[in-house]
C-alpha cells in the first residue's frame, strides 16, 4: 500500500470513486486496474466473494510484487435463495447493469415490497508479497424496489432501497452511500485493521 498510493485490482469505476471518496480527503492516491498499460487478465471464478477477492488480489501481487486492495461484492435477495450472489456481474449479461437489473425485477415480478429484502455485501482482501492476506467484510439489508429510482452510482444501486433514508443507493452522494453501504462499512474496518496487519 507504498505509504500514500494504494493499488485496487478493480475495473469498476463506479468502485474506484466510492474508495476515492474515502481514502483521497487522507491523504491516499487511488490507482486501478485501468490506469495500468498491461493490467492482468482476471478471471473471477471463485465459489465464493472471498474467493474472488483473494483471486483478484493476488494476480497484481504476483504480478507487480505491490500490496494490492481487491474488492469482491454481490446482492443477495431472501426471496430468490440469495441470488445473484457471487454472479451478480453477470446475472443476466456480463456487465450489463441494465439488463442485470431487469433480471432481477423480472424475478420479483410477484413478489410483495416486504418479501424484497435484500444482503448487499462486500468482502475486500489485501495481499501484499510478505504477509498474510487481510480479509475484511461489510453488509448492509435493504429492498428491492419494483422500478429503478434515481441516477447516481452504479450497479444496482438504483433498486437497492433503503427504508430508514427513504432513498435507494442512487438518491445518494459518495459520502452519503459510503456512510452506511456494505462497501463503507469494510473500507472502515480496513482502515482500522491495515496498521496491525502492516507491521
Ligand atoms: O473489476 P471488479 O472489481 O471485479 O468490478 P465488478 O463490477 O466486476 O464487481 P464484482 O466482481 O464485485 O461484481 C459485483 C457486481 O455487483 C455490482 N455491485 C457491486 N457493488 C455495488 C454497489 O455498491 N452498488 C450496486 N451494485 C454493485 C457490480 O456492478 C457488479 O455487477
Ligand atoms: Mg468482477
Amino acid at each position: 500500500m507504498n505509504l500514500k498510493k494504494i493499488l485496487i485490482a478493480t475495473k469498476n469505476p463506479g468502485k474506484a470513486r466510492e474508495f476515492r471518496s474515502f481514502f483521497e480527503p487522507r491523504g491516499f492516491k487511488i490507482i486501478t486496474l485501468n490506469d495500468l498499460e498491461n493490467p492482468p487478465q482476471i478471471i473471477e471464478n471463485g465459489r465464493s466473494f472471498t474467493e474472488n477477492a483473494l483471486i483478484k488480489a493476488n494476480a497484481l501481487t504476483k504480478k507487480l510484487q505491490t500490496t494490492t486492495l481487491a474488492d469482491d461484492s454481490g446482492l443477495m435477495v431472501s426471496a430468490l435463495n440469495g441470488e445473484p450472489g457471487v454472479f451478480s456481474a453477470r446475472y443476466a449479461a456480463d456487465h450489463d447493469d441494465a439488463a442485470n437489473n431487469q433480471k432481477l425485477l423480472n424475478k420479483l415480478v410477484n413478489v410483495p415490497n416486504e418479501k424484497r429484502d435484500a444482503i448487499f455485501h462486500t468482502t475486500l482482501v489485501v495481499t501484499s508479497p510478505n504477509h498474510q492476506p487481510l480479509i475484511v467484510e461489510g453488509e448492509v439489508k435493504g429492498y428491492i424496489l419494483q422500478q429503478p429510482a434515481g441516477h447516481d452510482g452504479f450497479g444496482y444501486d438504483p433498486l437497492f432501497y433503503l427504508p430508514q433514508f427513504y432513498k435507494t443507493f442512487a438518491q445518494m452522494s459518495v459520502a452519503e452511500k459510503n456512510q452506511v453501504s456494505h462497501r463503507g462499512q469494510a473500507i472502515k474496518r480496513l482502515a482500522e485493521k491495515f496498521d496491525d496487519w502492516w507491521e
